[in-house]
């Protein structure tokens, strides 16, 4: 139910953004979490400070260009929403899916800006991408088609205004052709307007594991304050692209057993555990489907085609593809199963049916906005390091990780007990990093 205040607002937020449900979705989440706090700062109404922070600063729409190999001309849309720099330049990632749309860019840049805030560090919140499809494209398609997306988005960016990364369909190839073509139009080699990168020129150590470290980390200061950790747990992961795949990487290091992960084709079951080094070799080298993982791993692991992996029984869950994978039913299916915790590594993955059946069963569920966040918080480490000419070692950016990843963990629990919510880390989720940027918004005035 939410404040008849909230409730108002969330009505003009439908009617100004027609069409644009998972914002909508995204938005209403928020306002559920943040009624308590409005009794005790009427100064946040006072200002609109919601009003304001459910309106992007500026959104861009953009042609691209490009020619596939064949001489083709091919036109897709581009997207860049720059939705709040109370804390620092925009940042947030870019992704590039035939499914995006403008409603999808502001659902993702509106969660960026409470993620980033929670990491505590210098970072605004943005989000942009493109309906371009990179399946089944060749390498110099992918150039073809990033070389002419930052000819337009090169001129909206910089490493004091807006600084974007990768997110689905865009890794560190992706981010390898965008920086180089930054590069080129403007002669600058600015190494802080983008994060991702690759090590030989100006990336960091651990950002392309962070996302999926930082889950499995946020995971283990979950567990542990349920009393018990991943040793033996049955864990079930979604997808098999950067964030799974880190998932997974972590997860067995910490102890648990990673016996599903998915593509879009379908699920596959591997009760010893994932071969780790297999799944990169398809996945990451050869840009393969999971049906060939089965098909190479032999009699050990069985590839289920068009099925949920959630109907997989497991002990701990964690959707590291899309928004809105897990329905209710999935999560009835998963809490009969005996889960006990769920982290969110995608953003969004969990339909609000299904966190409501997770919280009612007693489940830790660690949102998004605070269980994928090691990703961007290692981006702004890329940045501190790029600004000061350093790079550091793996085991101190890892650390680094895991020290941020135990804040974020620790600050939700103090936020949702402060509330009178404990154990709720979705309001202390949605509190604390809400409270962060309305309490910068109130400083810098009305802007
Ligand atoms: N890359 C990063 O640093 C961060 C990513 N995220 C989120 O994590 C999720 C995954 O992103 P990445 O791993 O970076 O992308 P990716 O492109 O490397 O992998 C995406 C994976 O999801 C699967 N997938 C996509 N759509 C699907 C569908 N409709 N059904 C089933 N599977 C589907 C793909 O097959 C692939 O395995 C996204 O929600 C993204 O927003 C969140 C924080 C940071
Ligand atoms: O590293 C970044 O800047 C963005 C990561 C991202 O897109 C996300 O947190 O969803």
């Amino acid at each position: 139910m939410l404040h008849a205040k909230l409730a108002s607002i969330y009505d003009n937020v439908l009617h100004r953004n027609p069409g644009e449900a998972e914002f909508h979705q995204a938005v209403l989440e928020v306002l559920e979490s943040i009624g308590p706090v409005l009794g005790k700062h009427p100064e946040y109404a006072e200002s609109k400070i919601i009003e304001r922070i459910c309106e992007p600063e500026r959104q861009i729409i953009f042609r691209v260009p490009w020619e596939d190999d064949r001489g083709e001309v091919h036109i897709n849309r581009g997207f860049r929403v720059e939705f709040n720099s109370a804390l620092g330049p925009y940042k947030g990632g870019l992704r590039f899916h035939p499914s995006v749309y403008l409603g999808i860019v502001k659902f993702l840049g509106f969660e960026q800006i409470f993620k980033n805030s929670l990491t505590g560090l210098p970072i605004g919140g943005g989000k942009g991408g493109s309906d371009f499809d990179p399946k089944g494209r060749s390498s110099r398609e992918v150039m073809r088609f990033c070389q002419s997306f930052m000819t337009e988005l090169y001129r909206h960016i910089g490493e004091h205004t807006d600084v974007p990364a990768g997110d689905i369909g865009v890794g560190q190839r992706e981010i390898g052709y965008l920086f180089g073509q930054y590069k080129r139009v403007t002669n600058r080699y600015e190494s802080g307007v983008i994060t991702g990168k690759g090590l030989s020129y100006g990336g960091a150590q651990v950002r392309t594991e962070a996302t999926g470290y930082g889950c499995a980390f946020f995971v283990d200061e979950m567990l542990r304050a349920r009393g018990t950790s991943f040793d033996g747990r049955r864990v079930a992961v979604s997808g098999s692209g950067n964030v799974a795949v880190y998932t997974a990487e972590k997860v067995q290091q910490l102890g648990g057993i990673v016996v599903a992960c998915s593509d879009s084709s379908g699920y596959v079951l591997d009760e010893k555990g994932i071969d780790l080094d297999l799944l990169k070799q398809i996945k990451q080298v050869e840009r393969g489907r999971l049906d060939v993982y089965a098909a190479r791993r032999g009699t050990e692991a069985v590839f289920v085609p068009g099925r949920s992996v959630w109907e997989v029984s497991c002990e701990v869950a964690m959707p590291s593809a899309t928004q809105n994978e897990i329905s209710a039913a999935d999560a009835e299916s998963l809490v009969r199963s005996g889960c006990i915790a769920v982290a969110e590594g995608a953003n969004m993955p969990t339909t609000p049916g299904a966190i409501r059946v997770f919280q009612d069963a007693g489940v830790s569920f660690g949102p998004g906005k605070a269980a994928n966040a090691g990703g961007v918080a290692t981006s702004a480490l890329e940045m501190q390091q790029n600004a000061s000419r350093d790079s550091w070692t793996f085991e101190f950016s890892e650390q680094r990780l895991r020290d941020i990843m135990a804040d974020i963990h620790d600050r939700c629990l103090l936020t949702a007990d402060e509330y009178g919510m404990p154990g709720n880390y979705v309001a202390g989720a949605n509190i604390d990093g809400f409270k962060r940027v309305a309490d910068a918004m109130l400083s810098l005035g009305l802007i």
